[in-house]
């Protein structure tokens, strides 16, 4: 049996007009004017026990409405969900002893308070049984590499510290469905990859399911194995993240900064107007996007070039300073899927669909 049934789910939230101007305030005192908006429009999806489903989208795509309902915080304005079994937003209470929620930009241990006294307040909440609960409680000190932290204060420990106590204090009650939105936000790349192994590991050795959105790719890439993308609040894409990966997150960007200029790099096919790295033996799947002095910009198509070999050749040229690698950003996917999609129709109804009808629905 699904962990999640969702069936046509809908938020609309109706949200009183500002007025401006004074004879216009005075108008709304006494004939308010209402605006409503559709965050989440007929979505219906289910997931299984120990799924990890990345549910994705630009800002604003209703990724938080959708959460706030499946755990019950908000109530839908019409259609279906059975989270365990039970309808969120009428169990509320008793879906919290096994469910969980972390959330990367609000902290739920105790400011003022260490850790420790958080976990124990926790144990209380969840009523749990206090030889249990220590013994659960030691396991996820040292599963989490936490005992260093557990009598400082929370407010003195560093995010990536923090984050991990804040899993481990969601793990207390031992819940079989976690909410992460934005689990690593903020956070430097060692502090990343060590909460996404961690959530791998617990989602492999618990069998916890895990219901994750991010706005980074690689989260999304090393953690999740099924990810649905949500657009305006509609589901525009319910795909394997390799799959995922492979049609959409193929192409990298890098940011170089050398120590000599570019141009000295560059070659310019003649007939094209192309320009290329002179050392590039394929020439296909590397873009210059950006080559201004000593900073270089290229985009790589990762199903043709790994990085690697790229960044050896360069470093045999010249000295990098700095670097940054980035994954295509949500809009540029979204737009794509977009693409994709119209492609299908088009091949499917044989209708002629144009690039901007394609386009539709695209966040600016
Ligand atoms: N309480 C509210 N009242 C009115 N509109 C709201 C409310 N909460 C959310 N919205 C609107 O609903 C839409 C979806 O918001 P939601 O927070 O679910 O997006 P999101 O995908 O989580 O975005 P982000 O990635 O920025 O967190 C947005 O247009 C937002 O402005």
């Amino acid at each position: 049996m699904p962990i999640i049934e969702v069936d046509g789910l809908t938020k609309t939230f109706r949200s009183r007009e500002r007025a401006s101007g004074l004879r216009s305030r005075l108008q709304a005192l006494v004939a308010p004017r209402y605006r409503e908006r559709e965050a989440v429009k007929h979505i219906s999806f289910s997931l299984e026990a120990g799924e990890v489903l990345a549910f994705i989208g630009p800002n604003g795509a209703g990724k938080s409405t959708t959460i706030k309902m499946l755990t019950g915080v908000l109530f839908p304005s019409s259609g279906r969900v059975q989270v365990l079994g039970m309808t969120p937003w009428q169990r509320r209470r008793v879906l919290a002893y096994h469910i969980s929620s972390v959330f990367g930009q609000k902290s739920q241990l105790w400011y003022h308070l260490p850790p420790r006294d958080t976990f124990d307040l926790l144990a209380h909440i969840y009523e749990l049984d206090m030889q249990a609960y220590r013994k659960r409680r030691e396991f996820l000190i040292e599963v989490f590499d936490i005992a260093d932290y557990m009598d400082t204060p929370a407010r003195k420990l560093s995010l990536g510290e923090r984050m991990r106590c804040e899993l481990a204090a969601a793990l207390l009650h031992g819940p079989e469905l976690l909410f992460l939105d934005e689990p690593t936000i903020g956070l430097d790349v060692i502090a990343k990859q060590r909460i996404r192994d961690l959530i791998g590991q617990l989602n492999t050795e618990e069998g916890v399911t895990v219901f994750l959105t991010s706005h980074d790719a690689g989260d999304i890439e090393q953690i999740c194995r099924r990810a649905i993308v949500i657009n305006r609040g509609e589901i525009i894409l319910d795909t394997p993240v390799a799959r995922l990966k492979r049609d959409y997150l193929k192409a990298k960007t890098i940011d170089l900064l050398l120590d000599k200029p570019v141009e000295t790099l560059l070659l310019t096919d003649q007939a094209s107007g192309h320009q290329y790295l002179h050392f590039q033996t394929d020439t296909e799947g590397i873009r210059i996007l950006t080559a201004k002095g000593r900073a270089l910009k290229l985009e790589i198509d990762m199903t043709r070039h790994p990085l690697e070999p790229i960044i050896a050749a360069l470093m045999q040229h010249c000295h990098i300073i700095d670097m940054t690698i980035a994954d295509p950003p949500m809009e540029d996917i979204i737009a794509t899927i977009y693409r994709e999609k119209g492609r299908e129709e088009m091949s499917y109804e044989g209708q002629d669909v144009t690039q901007d009808s394609l386009a539709i629905g695209v966040e600016e």
